[in-house]
């Protein structure tokens, strides 16, 4: 577990940054004063980051932020005063965050934050800038969040960029750039990535009033006057992380069987049905688990609930990601094969029974095992529904010849 230094006088204050700390998934280490501060020096290194009370009994002046950033343990700065003035001295500080104690939402965006920035490191921001130093100076914002962050010096250098890291969630890009500006860059990457896809922040010194609309009706999501307050910068930036992740959570649900989190029906008609336009033949599998009702009649729902988690992270196991595996409904999967030969094909449904009739399966009271019936084709039809009815016409007569087998 990841340790988090709480340099905290107030009992009632460090009794919930230890809550919340611990609800974020990390060990609390306290220290009241700044002498305890300084008695943990050793230790620094064993830090994610520190939560640190502007004043101390024995530092009144934020004596401990300057120690600890000097040790350079990230540091997020907590206050109940809100004086500007400290506010500004503080922001000038290279801390993570200033967050003053004002409500109990001060305290709920400690815990958001504490969350990020262990994950942080997984979502990749584009940063386009010709000017070095201004490049320098975002990632640097940027990397205090623990961000992913990619550079590019050029409207040119940031599509490609994008195209070989498909994965970026956010691009800030200046507008003054020579050869392809940030407004003419937003319209190439709107041609290929929605809004929904990519975040885009606009960032300009130029302080005519309509460069904003103009960002955002060329594709901008967002936009940032230079020079930009650091609070605004990292709102900004977090606002448009969580508007991307929350279409993704939300794609992610409309696609995917909630049980067995394999794709769903309409995911998968969607995807293969393009695929097939491609493609002069395409190979189908249906696949249908054996005397599934009598699983549940004998050992419960739950345990059929399991059967049908534990013969999905098998089909996940020998199908995916090469082939498109999916649950239609009920105990019935598909297999999408773009490309393969219905031999190659059979071998790998074949290969796939033999290892699910062998598996014991932990259905909490005892260990059973299951088998599945198969039915697969290769065929030239246009529509996968078509060629779904042919691969259920061979599950069929797999059911009726016996089950446990793959009929082709
Ligand atoms: N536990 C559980 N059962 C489900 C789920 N969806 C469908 N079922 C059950 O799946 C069973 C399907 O039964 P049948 O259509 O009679 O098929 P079968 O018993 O597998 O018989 P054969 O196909 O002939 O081998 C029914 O008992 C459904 O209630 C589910 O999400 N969870």
């Amino acid at each position: 577990m990841k340790k988090v230094l709480i340099v905290e006088d107030s009992l009632p204050i460090v009794a919930l940054h230890k809550n919340i700390a611990i609800k974020a998934g990390l060990e609390p280490v306290i220290a009241m004063t700044f002498s305890e501060v300084k008695a943990l020096s050793s230790q620094f290194d064993d830090f994610f980051c520190a939560i640190i009370d502007y004043s101390l009994p024995d530092a009144p002046n934020g004596e401990a932020i300057d120690f600890i950033l000097d040790a350079k343990v990230p540091s997020i700065v907590m206050t109940g005063m809100l004086d500007d003035n400290i506010r500004e001295h503080i922001l000038g500080l290279p801390v993570i965050d200033y967050i003053t104690k004002e409500s109990k939402q001060a305290f709920h965006y400690l815990l958001s934050l504490l969350k990020k920035l262990q994950t942080n490191n997984k979502i990749k921001i584009l940063v386009v800038d010709d000017s070095g130093s201004a490049r320098a100076y975002v990632r640097g914002l940027l990397l205090r969040h623990n961000f992913d962050v990619l550079l590019a010096n050029s409207g040119k250098s940031a599509l490609n960029v994008l195209k070989n890291n498909p994965d970026i969630k956010l691009i800030i890009t200046d507008k003054e750039m020579p050869n392809m500006n940030g407004i003419e860059l937003c319209n190439e990457i709107r041609a290929t990535h929605t809004k929904d896809d990519v975040s885009i922040i606009g960032i300009s010194a130029n302080s005519s009033q309509s460069l904003t609309a103009k960002f955002i009706k060329n594709g901008a999501n967002d936009f940032l006057q230079k020079p930009f307050c650091l609070e605004e910068f990292y709102c900004r930036v977090i606002q448009n992380i969580e508007y991307i992740q929350s279409i993704d959570t939300i794609r992610k649900q409309a696609n995917t069987d909630y049980l067995t989190d394999l794709a769903n029906r309409r995911y998968y008609f969607n995807s293969a049905q393009p695929i097939m336009d491609s493609l002069d033949t395409s190979t189908v599998a249906m696949m249908d688990i054996d005397d599934f009702k009598s699983i549940n009649d004998n050992y419960g729902h739950d345990a059929g609930d399991i059967v049908l988690k534990t013969i999905s992270s098998l089909i996940k196991l020998h199908f995916e990601p090469k082939y498109l595996a999916a649950r239609l409904g009920g105990e019935e999967f598909s297999i999408y094969f773009h490309d393969l030969e219905l031999e190659k094909a059979v071998n790998m449904l074949e290969n796939f029974r033999q290892e699910l009739e062998k598996t014991k399966i932990n259905v909490g009271s005892e260990l059973i095992s299951c088998t599945v019936s198969i039915g697969v084709c290769q065929d030239k039809k246009d529509k996968l529904d078509s060629l779904l009815i042919l691969a259920d016409q061979k599950l069929y007569s797999a059911k009726e010849t016996g089950k446990n087998k793959v009929v082709f």
